[in-house]
Parts: C-alpha cells; structure tokens; sequence
C-alpha cells in the first residue's frame, strides 16, 4: 500500500533530459577527495593509522583546534589543476567529482559563511576556481562533493534531542543552503552535487528542508544533477523514499562495492559506484602497503561492470598535501587511459544489452548503433566464447573491436547458442569483440 510521502520522489525518474543523457553516457568519471587530511596522510606523531585518511583527526584522537591548525600548513607548492586534468583527460574519464568540503569542514573554495577556508591558507587563491577552468578547458564535466557533516562547525548536530539542539541545527541547515547555493552560483559550469555525511538522525529529521533545498538548488541551476544520498523523507527514509522510489536523479550507494554481476534490478535506474585504489583509502595515505592496492585490470574489470549494468563509476585519486599526484596513481591512469584509447567504444555510450551473461566477461550495448560489445576478462579453457541469444535473434558477424574488418569464425550449436572461434587466444589484456545481432522479427539490430 503507498504511504502517504509528501517528501519523497519528486523528479520523473529514469531523467531523460540532456544533462542526465549525457551523464549516463559518460560512464567514467574520477573521485578527488582532497583536504587538510592530505598533509598527514595518515601519519600522526611518527605513527601509522592504518584506517581511512580523511579519519586521522578522529583516529589519533587529535583536538580540533591541533587538526584546524593544519590550515596553515595549506600551502600547496605543486598543485597543478592543469596536469590533473591532463591526467584524468588521459585516464580517458568524461567527469570529475571534487571534494569542495569534507566532513573535517574545510573548504576548497573562498566561502562567505566561513573562515574554515582557502582563503586563510598560505595559498590563499580560489583553488576550486582553476580546478574547474582547467578541467572544463579539456571537455571533462565537473561535479561537486560536499559533506553536509561538518565537525568543524559548531551548530553541528548528531541528533536532534533539545530545543537548542535544533535551534542550533537549523543554523546549520541555512549555512548548508548559503554554502550550496554560493558553490552553483560561484561556478555556474558544475553539472551536479554529490552529497555525503547525511546519515545521522539530525538530518534524517529535515526531510522536508533536504526537498526543498534540492528544489532550491534545480531552479538556480537548470539540469543539476543530485545524488541519492542527499535526501531523507519526512519518515527518515534515505536514497529511497517510504514508498521504495529513488530520490535525488541516481543511486549513490554503492560504495566501495559493487553489485552481484548478474543482479537485474539495477539495471532499472541510473546509479554510480565510487571506488578507491586502495582497500579503503579516500584521503592520501602516505603508506599504501597497509592494504590491498587494486591494480588497473581489477579496476578495469569494475567500469566494464558497471557500464554492463547500466552504472557508472567513479574512480578515487587523493592527490598529496603538498598538491603532487603520486606516482601510483599516475600509473593507474596511464594504464587505464591506455585500455581506454583502444577500447572506450564499449563504454561511452553504452549501457546493459540484456543478454545472458556468460563466464568469459561481459556485454555492453550501445542503442545508437546497435551494436553488441563484448569484453573478454577471462578466457575459456575451450577456446571458444559462448553466446545466448533470443530465438529470434541470429549472431551475424563477430570482429574484433583492434580488426573491424575481419570477421572471427562463428559456429552455431543450438537454436539459441553460438561459438565464437577466435583464430588464436594469448590476451594478456581485456579485450573487445563486436557483435552484429539481428532480430529476425524486425530484421533490425538486437534492441535492449
Ligand atoms: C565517499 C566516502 N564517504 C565517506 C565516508 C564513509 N564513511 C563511513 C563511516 C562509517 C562506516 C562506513 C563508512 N563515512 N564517511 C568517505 O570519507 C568518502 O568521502
């Protein structure tokens, strides 16, 4: 039975509008979390805390004002958003998702509402301001992270338990709303908000303020785009309001995790995965042997998933104190990048193609030219890659993405079932086979 929900869903979701088109069709975007916590780096007093960076200030239980004072430490000698868009527009990513302010409060950009700012660092400049100039200028789309936790502000609430608690939240609530709408209207170029730090009963009780303020923000900024996570309902229901609908324009959940590779429900909305290098390292950490570092084919691996699922993912860089790119992460993006230069075609674009997922990898589908992409992460002991398709449907041609003119061998065993020969199989590297479907009902291409 619908409860009654008066803020909850609001947008007619899957958003098919031009900037949600041509969110979805990015796919790809990179993650920088940056911010006071990149000076230590995980290293407090000579020690090493292996959990996340951006959690050192609580981790080694230091004083407010000790980690405030790191402002003064902000003077960023290498930052150099013109490489960093270099980087990221080689890693072949089409948006970016930056940090403007982080649970410890501090933020990128010259705020009016606060001190707690780059303009009281020895940088002192709108950093935020050439972050975005530089990665516009190569065609990348910026979006904004901004914690609505804040534990640098003193009207920060965990719950609401007293009338001065929620006098003092409701001061919270308008400076969140002065900082928001001072980031879109400041830099009129951001495409979309990703909020986090909104799982505490404080604002699981503002439903209402969280609606209205997403309505706030879409009228300053025409095609905004907003992450689930921004909103609670008037129940406290969050990403989903009480009646099961998505809220905000996509799922933000996944975090550090993705779906089960043959789950079909998220194949029903737009969503993202955010994803980090390390185990679970979002800030800089000066010592990345504390965990697992994924190397660039598991990541790899992950963006073909989640384009197959109709997701995207945004990958971690969490850039040094001292503004440097380290040379890990340079590594990754010129792998990736490198895989991305011969084989984008089966991400941008593309989406699920609901076929049958098979053992050697995955498929991903791009309506526009109907054409089937396959891409192979592991291969088959047989030597032969297996395809399911629809009775009605008949595999015409298979090519490889790197020799579009050659056909492979094709040999069909079943009604439904066909091989593929390839004429020799020693990839060491993911790749991508083509394939021409055609619906013999229609006589046109596989339509999803
Ligand atoms: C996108 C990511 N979300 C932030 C985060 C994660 N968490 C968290 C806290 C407790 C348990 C699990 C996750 N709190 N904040 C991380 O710092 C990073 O910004």
């Amino acid at each position: 039975i619908k409860k009654d929900v008066e803020y909850g869903q609001y947008n007619g979701l899957p958003r098919q509008d031009q900037a949600m088109q041509k969110w979805r069709e990015n796919r790809f975007g990179q993650f920088i979390h940056w911010g006071l916590y990149a000076i230590p780096g995980g290293i407090w007093e000579g020690k090493t805390y292996p959990y996340a960076s951006e959690f050192l200030r609580g981790s080694a239980k230091i004083a407010t004002s000790t980690w405030d004072s790191l402002i003064y430490q902000f003077d960023i000698p290498k930052y150099n958003p013109k490489e960093w868009a270099a980087i990221a527009k080689n890693m072949g990513v089409k948006y970016v998702t930056i940090t403007t302010k982080h649970h410890e409060g501090f933020c990128l950009w010259p705020s009016e509402y606060t001190d707690f700012d780059i303009e009281n660092t020895p940088y002192k400049k709108d950093l935020l301001r050439e972050f975005v100039d530089a990665y516009t200028a190569v065609g990348i789309d910026v979006n904004f992270y901004y914690s609505v936790l804040d534990w640098h502000h003193p009207d920060w609430r965990y719950d609401i338990k007293s009338d001065e608690d929620r006098a003092a939240f409701e001061r919270l609530k308008q400076f969140t709303k002065n900082q928001l709408v001072e980031l879109v209207t400041r830099y009129p170029e951001v495409k979309g908000l990703w909020f986090d730090g909104t799982w505490d009963n404080s604002w699981k009780k503002s439903g209402q303020f969280s609606y209205e303020l997403e309505k706030l923000l879409k009228n300053k900024r025409p095609g905004l785009i907003v992450n689930s996570r921004m909103r609670a309902d008037e129940h406290g229901s969050r990403h989903f309001d009480s009646n099961g609908i998505l809220m905000g324009d996509y799922e933000s959940g996944y975090e550090r995790r993705l779906p089960n590779p043959t789950d079909k429900e998220v194949l029903t909305r737009d969503w993202e995965c955010c994803m980090t290098i390390p185990e679970n390292q979002w800030g800089y950490h000066k010592d990345w042997s504390i965990s697992h570092v994924k190397s660039p084919l598991e990541l790899i691996e992950m963006l073909v998933q989640c384009t197959s699922q109709n997701g995207n993912f945004l990958l971690n860089f969490g850039p040094m104190g001292n503004g440097d790119i380290r040379p890990e992460e340079r590594e990754v993006a010129k792998e990736i990048g490198e895989w991305m230069k011969v084989n984008s075609e089966a991400i941008y674009g593309c989406g699920p193609a609901d076929l049958e997922k098979q053992d050697w990898g995955y498929y991903t589908y791009n309506e526009k030219n109907g054409k089937v992409y396959m891409t192979v992460f592991n291969n088959p002991v047989l030597g032969k890659y297996k395809i399911r398709l629809p009775k009605s449907h008949t595999l015409k041609k298979a090519s490889l993405i790197t020799k579009q003119v050659e056909s492979l061998e094709i040999k069909q065993i079943s009604p439904t079932d066909y091989f593929i020969i390839p004429d020799k199989i020693n990839n060491k590297k993911p790749f991508v086979i083509i394939l021409e479907i055609v619906d013999r009902a229609s006589g046109k291409f596989h339509q999803k």
